[in-house]
């Protein structure tokens, strides 16, 4: 830290001192090597300061999250999928058009949120998986995705097919 506050002193020596790039590391003046070896040193302390440990914005759903937020998922036709924790449910639409179209509203919000749905679609068939990878399982973003796609659905209602 004293090599950060250093080197915000020197700064701006080190720009007036600049005139001439130096071919090599040999033709370093030695006054410039005190000016950048305390230039490494900060961004080495920088670079090895423990990162604040930051609670996750979107844990995994506890058991009274389940009842709260994936009951409702459920009885809309979402489905826990076998050996791991995610819920999936396929979608059908009366043509591919009506899909793609689904699809797209749905890729706009999930690259808006950085939360991306496990997806596969043949002609009007979008079957939908959705898990979060940092907590090895379901959060929030997934409920919240889950229902931002029953909605793209439910818009596409006349497209799609029952
Ligand atoms: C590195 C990147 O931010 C992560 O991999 C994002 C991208 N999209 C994602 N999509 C989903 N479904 N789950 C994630 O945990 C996730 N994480």
């Amino acid at each position: 830290m004293t090599a950060c506050v250093y080197t915000a002193f020197v700064s701006r020596a080190v720009v007036r001192s600049a005139k001439t790039l130096p071919l090599s590391w040999t033709d370093i003046s030695p006054r410039r090597y005190t000016i950048l070896v305390p230039w490494v040193a900060c961004y080495g302390s920088i670079a090895s300061a423990p990162k604040p440990r930051m609670a996750n914005k979107y844990p995994k759903l506890s058991s009274e999250d389940r009842t709260q937020y994936l009951a409702p998922l459920q009885s809309a036709g979402w489905n826990l999928v076998d050996q791991r924790d995610a819920i999936t449910k396929e979608f059908k639409f009366k043509d591919f058009n009506a899909a793609f179209g689904f699809m797209t509203r749905v890729a706009m919000l999930a690259e808006k949120m950085d939360h991306h749905p496990e997806w596969f679609n043949v002609y009007n068939k979008v079957q939908i998986t959705l898990s979060s990878h940092d907590v090895n399982g379901l959060s929030q973003r997934d409920i919240k995705l889950a229902n931002f796609i029953e909605q793209a659905a439910k818009s596409s209602l006349d497209t799609q097919s029952t």
